[in-house]
């Protein structure tokens, strides 16, 4: 089962208080930022300059997936080139293995691109005269790596995406799917710390996408890698994702598990994006239990070491299932041998209809 928990909380990915701003005038309009807080609007309107990301902050930890979500034109993108200096930032520090990536040099940075940060484009851009196993040797030979060694790891890691059989195609041949799966293949041949990830999955149809999604977190975690992984669809996010950051007008409006996201949005806009997401897999025990102390001063009579038990990350689903094989109303949640609390059928129904928890509920 997917957790919020991490390998470690080694953090990988340290982005503090960055800023990039486009345009002619943009070293005044950063330094009027900083002098004087201009918001993106102000920003344009002033010194004709486009806020790509605004005072933006985040941690990607060892083992973790980070997603970062948000509409077109939000500023995903020039967020994730920032993170391996495809671009600078205008204001504000990256490290990536607590090196400030703005310091290195030329070769420096080449090396860190290569061990520790890796890149997965939308558009994969396959060498088209090139066969599969070339391509997702690429990297490796860009790297001055012997051909024999190149092609060993390549050909390992076309087998992790499962392409061991096309190996001797030629990327014409294969499907979009098939395609980026040599992209990533590419990736992992590498073999960074940090996989940078940037819509790898959306110019593809459903099934397949959801297919891609589910192997691609797998495949992460079997290989202990980090990720951070851009994708404007929440549905997305919420499967792949350890935490998502959710973005807005070049600012990060919030930054959670998914359960947090859709059990406690932090404004109308993150809100509207949860509406339509069933909570059914994503909300916990945890969060729609009525704490022990709380529950008893409501039914005194009721014996709680009589109820079924499950586990504080037990989700609605197996909730729901666990009040149907009993004949009460009420299943406990045990953590470390000992009752902290009890979820009534009234805190299922809230926990489905996506009511804040922790409100009073009547038992
Ligand atoms: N090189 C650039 N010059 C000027 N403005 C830019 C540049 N790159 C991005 N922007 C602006 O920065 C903002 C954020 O763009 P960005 O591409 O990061 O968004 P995005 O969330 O990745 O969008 P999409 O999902 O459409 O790719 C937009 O307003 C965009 O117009």
């Amino acid at each position: 089962m997917k957790t919020a928990m991490n390998d470690s909380n080694e953090v990988l990915v340290d982005c503090q208080n960055v800023w990039k701003i486009f345009g002619a005038r943009a070293p005044a309009a950063v330094k009027a930022v900083s002098e004087r807080g201009l918001s993106k609007k102000q920003v344009l309107k002033d010194f004709d300059c486009v806020v790509g990301v605004s005072d933006a902050s985040l941690q990607v930890r060892r083992g973790e997936i980070f997603c970062i979500m948000g509409l077109s034109g939000s500023g995903k993108s020039t967020l994730i080139r920032l993170l391996n200096r495809l671009i600078e930032p205008s204001l504000g520090k990256i490290t990536v293995k607590g090196r400030e990536i703005a310091k290195l040099n030329a070769a420096e940075l080449r090396d860190m691109r290569a061990r520790n940060i890796g890149m997965v484009f939308q558009s994969v851009a396959l060498l088209p005269y090139r066969t599969v196993l070339e391509n997702a040797a690429f990297g490796l030979e860009v790297r001055g790596v012997a051909r024999d060694e190149r092609n060993k790891t390549a050909r390992a890691a076309l087998e992790k995406v499962g392409l061991a059989d096309w190996t001797a195609r030629y990327p014409s041949e294969l499907s979009g799917g098939m395609q980026q799966r040599v992209g990533l293949a590419r990736a992992l041949a590498a073999d960074p710390e940090i996989i940078l990830m940037d819509e790898p999955f959306s110019a593809l149809d459903p099934l397949i996408r959801r297919q891609l999604q589910d192997e691609f977190r797998q495949l992460t975690k079997s290989l202990g890698k980090s990720a951070v992984f851009i994708t404007h669809d929440l549905e997305e996010a919420i499967r792949i994702g350890d935490r998502i950051a959710i973005m807005k007008d070049g600012v990060i409006v919030q930054v959670g598990t998914a359960e947090e996201i859709v059990t406690k949005p932090a404004d109308d806009y993150v809100s509207d994006f949860v509406a339509g997401i069933s909570r059914i897999h994503l909300v916990k025990a945890h969060s729609v239990m009525r704490p022990l102390a709380e529950f008893k001063s409501a039914q005194p009579h009721c014996d709680v070491d009589a109820l079924l038990r499950t586990s504080p990350e037990a989700d609605i689903g197996e909730l729901i299932d666990l009040t149907m094989q009993s004949d009460r109303d009420a299943v406990a949640v045990v953590e470390n041998g000992a009752v902290v609390g009890v979820v009534t059928t009234r805190g299922l129904l809230r926990g489905v209809a996506g009511t804040t928890a922790g409100e009073p509920v009547a038992a």
